[in-house]
């Protein structure tokens, strides 16, 4: 097995249960080095539940979990070193300025150097790499709320890790921030061989930056896969809008061309206003965790 196959998170019928009421119920995937991994899900499904188990910050109630090699609940100094968290921002030390925060945060991660991976990363060259050169020498409390998250990010891979976790990492960003941090993540999936698991509301963003997106909700990932392997799982999609006889049409297909092919056939000309919309990554999320809502539904009346 090449390095790039290599299994960095390995995940087998991961159970949560808060008092009594389950949250995760059967989670299960694998992510493979250097893949770049999307967590979708409604509101309150589990995702920041399923990654802080993953970080070793929760206990899990059941189920077998390994992240890069170690049980989370058991991982040491060394395993930790070698992930990276995004979580809420930084809201200590406000007093610290950008590079004297980084500089000093790098020095934990020195003694985790290795031939492979220099750690950490260097102040000025990670501020660079997240934007924050014209903020270097400024306090952190001064800094906007898009320039404390792209600090927040910066104090998550200062060690160089090569497993990256991405709570909402581009939540309050502007465009111009959301752009160039899909830039970095690419750079660290692409030059640095990072295997990234990211949650996001922003489908966009998932399609942009995940190699494979997964859908938890109901407790269990009820799809997992490309966008475009997704888009497939769902049929009829298309839609077609037309008008003929100054009256609108509208329907929905998987043989699009063929319908429309059909229509043109038996009204010619009659036809005007074509348009066919594919569905959206948006459309087939919706879809997705439609189906997977109405499979937990009907599991819990039968269990009753
Ligand atoms: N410490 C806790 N004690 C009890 N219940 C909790 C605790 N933490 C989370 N929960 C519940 O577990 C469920 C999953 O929460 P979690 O934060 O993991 O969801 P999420 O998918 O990240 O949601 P969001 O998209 O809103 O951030 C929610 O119903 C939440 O209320």
């Amino acid at each position: 097995m090449t390095m790039s196959k290599e299994v960095v998170l390995d995940v087998d019928g991961l159970r949560m249960r808060y008092g009594t009421t389950d949250v995760l119920n059967d989670v299960t995937f694998q992510a493979r080095h250097g893949e770049v991994l999307a967590l979708l899900g409604p509101n309150g499904a589990g995702k920041t539940t399923t990654i802080e188990i993953l970080e070793g910050f929760r206990m899990r109630s059941a189920g077998r979990v390994q992240v890069l090699g170690s049980d989370p609940a058991h991982g040491d100094e060394r395993w930790r070193a070698r992930l990276g968290v995004v979580l809420q921002s930084w809201r200590d030390h406000g007093k610290w300025r950008v590079r004297e925060l980084l500089a000093h945060l790098g020095t934990y991660y020195a003694s985790y150097s290795s031939d492979m991976i220099q750690r950490p990363w260097d102040a000025d060259e990670l501020i660079q790499a997240v934007g924050l050169t014209e903020h270097a020498g400024k306090k952190i409390k001064t800094l906007s709320g898009g320039q404390r998250r792209r600090l927040d990010v910066a104090i998550g891979i200062v060690g160089r890790p090569e497993l990256l976790f991405l709570d909402e990492p581009t939540a309050g960003f502007d465009p111009k921030a959301r752009h160039e941090f899909h830039d970095l993540v690419h750079r660290l999936a692409d030059d640095h061989e990072t295997t990234i698991l990211l949650t996001t509301h922003d489908l966009d963003e998932a399609g942009k930056l995940a190699d494979r997106i997964m859908i938890l909700t109901g407790g269990l990932i009820i799809a997992d896969g490309s966008a475009d392997e997704l888009a497939r799982r769902i049929a009829g999609e298309d839609e077609v809008r037309w008008t003929h006889d100054g009256q609108h049409f509208v329907t929905s297909t998987t043989e699009s061309t063929e319908f429309v092919r059909g229509l043109f056939s038996r009204y010619g000309k009659g036809i005007s206003e074509l348009e066919v919309r594919r569905a959206s990554l948006e459309d087939t999320y919706m879809a997705l965790v439609r189906q997977g809502e109405a499979a937990a539904r009907e599991s819990k009346e039968t269990a009753r």
